[in-house]
């Protein structure tokens, strides 16, 4: 399977370094020398307002120092807190986002509610404006997709104590030949989430949340380290930008079930991993009690700050689309946080005046691991968690997702839908999708599959707009791909693999073979 084989004793043998060692990002790193002569051009203040400036002849400022040269000193007008998520109208619980809480009072889930009558001040036209005019550039910290969006994430923050590798503005592909070939689909797009810092979209809630915590640092809240279970992506994020920081990270992992490119990221970025004789589910409620006993802040979307940073890519694809609103959108699910997300993303443009209405949510889980698909094909009665079994998609592999109320919340106020992909549906998704051109993961292999489902039951017609969130970068999973094109996975056909000839060093023997490859159906087909 794609685990990694890393056995514990080997993982237990890395060296890991001292966290106090971690060295601090150096004040002048992405350095840069404007040269403009007196140049009047228009600038923003933190708030977001334009305002004529006159460019310096020449700066030696770095960006942040620059970003605090053009600091504003007018009130922010942008608010946000922690609230219970979907709370009755009448409730007046609520928390500062700069206390450290997860949980509401009834322990339910908490959601972070921004002050939407100060965003209304703005009409949709200015936020796309102003949302547009952000992309493409270095200014710190719009220069990411996240913080080009500061106002609705976190408006708050001091953009100096921002942790940010200006992730986001992902491309968002054509799938021209897959859609055509495959499916009759003349507009379907992939957005490839996975293209990003350290290969997945959990960098686009981890910005957030890290800079948080380094807010909270700051204040001398008590936060000695940032810690998460992972089945691999959130845990490569976390050390990351924990490690940008100077911030220490705790992972915990499932032994022997995620990939060695996600074992072998946190270890190099720094972290304290732990590996441990357990699934998924079993991580996730160690980390819970762990986070309540010590110091250590949570990282996983069962905190509601990651995904404030991830339903920016529900924007960022309105506005690669000049503001029109697809049809669908698919999104492979584990801990259900980034579904609830996208469901977020394109609410907010829409209340907020930046669209007219919202694409339908599938979300597809592999049928190893699918206890919301089960809760939906039950018509939403009760939900049960499973046991999840081992899966080629193994970065959800999850059994007792942590936002199930938020997902069944978004799909059920979209018209959504909950599909499923077994193993051999997955694996042959991703392959004819890398015979494509891509390169995606087996979680994008499950959202495909989903499409191929629908679009054969002709719930998504021909010509609907459709886009698949592709989620973490194919180089992480090779050990998958190796396997299929290898046939080397037992009880699969692997119908479209293409392992490599093997051929002597001749030059007749390898014309011999090259001929026939000319000559054969496929070339010509
Ligand atoms: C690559 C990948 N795809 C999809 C998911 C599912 O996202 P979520 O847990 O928010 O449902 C995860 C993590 O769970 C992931 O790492
Ligand atoms: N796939 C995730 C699982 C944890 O999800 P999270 O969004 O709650 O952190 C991972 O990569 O660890």
């Amino acid at each position: 399977m794609t685990s990694c084989s890393f056995s514990s004793s080997s993982l237990f043998s890395f060296n890991l370094p001292n966290q106090n060692s971690l060295h601090r990002r150096p004040p002048t790193l992405h350095r840069h020398v404007t040269l403009s002569s007196t140049v009047k051009t228009t600038d923003e203040n933190s708030n977001g307002a334009s305002s004529p400036t006159v460019k310096p002849t020449r700066t030696e400022d770095n960006i942040r120092d620059e970003a605090r040269r053009h600091r504003s000193t007018s009130l922010n007008p942008f608010s946000a807190r922690y609230v219970p998520f979907n709370a009755p109208t009448a409730s007046t619980e609520s928390y500062s986002l700069d206390e450290i809480v997860y949980r509401s009072k009834s322990g339910g889930l908490l959601d972070v509610q921004h002050d939407i009558d100060a965003l209304r001040s703005r009409d949709g036209a200015y936020w796309r404006n102003l949302f547009d005019s952000r992309v493409g550039r270095t200014k710190w910290p719009y220069g990411s997709g996240v913080w080009s969006k500061k106002e609705w994430v976190l408006p708050e923050i001091d953009d100096d104590d921002i942790v940010s590798a200006f992730e986001g503005n992902s491309n968002l592909f054509w799938a021209e030949r897959f859609g055509k070939t495959f499916l009759g689909m003349n507009d379907l797009w992939v957005k490839h989430c996975g293209i990003s810092h350290t290969g997945s979209f959990k960098d686009l809630g981890m910005t957030v949340l890290v800079s948080q915590v380094n807010r909270l640092r700051k204040m001398n809240k008590p936060v000695v380290g940032v810690g998460c279970a992972s089945t691999g992506d959130t845990s490569a994020a976390l050390s990351a930008y924990c490690a940008s920081a100077g911030i220490p990270s705790i992972v915990i992992l499932p032994a022997n079930k995620i990939s060695m490119a996600q074992l072998v990221q946190p270890i190099a970025n720094g972290a304290f991993v732990l590996s441990i004789d357990t699934d998924f589910d079993g991580c996730m409620k160690l980390i819970r009690e762990i986070t309540s006993e010590l110091p250590i802040y949570l990282a996983n979307s069962l905190n509601s700050l990651r995904l404030e940073g991830q339903k920016t890519a529900a924007i960022e694809i309105l506005q690669q689309f000049n503001w029109q609103v697809p049809d669908w959108v698919i999104v492979p699910g584990g801990n259900l946080g980034n579904i609830y997300a996208f469901y977020k993303g394109f609410k907010m443009c829409q209340e907020l005046g930046l669209v007219d209405r919202i694409p339908r949510l599938v979300c597809a889980q592999a049928a190893n691991a699918n206890p919301l698909y089960l809760h939906y094909k039950s018509g939403w009665k009760e939900f049960k968690p499973v046991k999840a079994n081992a899966t080629f998609a193994s970065a959800i592999q999850i059994g007792d997702p942590v936002s199930i109320d938020r997902a069944v919340y978004a799909l059920r106020n979209c018209d959504g839908i909950v599909e499923e992909a077994t193993e051999e549906e997955l694996m042959d998704a991703m392959a004819r999708a890398d015979s494509t051109g891509m390169f995606v993961c087996p979680h994008t292999g499950v959202a495909l599959t989903a499409l191929f489902k629908l679009r054969n039951r002709g719930v998504i017609a021909p010509t609907d707009r459709t886009v698949v969130v592709s989620t973490a970068h194919g180089l992480k999973f090779t050990q998958a791909k190796i396997d299929y094109h290898s046939k080397a996975i037992p009880d699969m056909a692997c119908r479209f693999s293409n392992p490599p000839v093997e051929v002597k060093a001749d030059f007749g023997a390898v014309m011999d073979v090259l001929k026939g490859y000319l000559g054969s159906k496929e070339l010509r087909s």
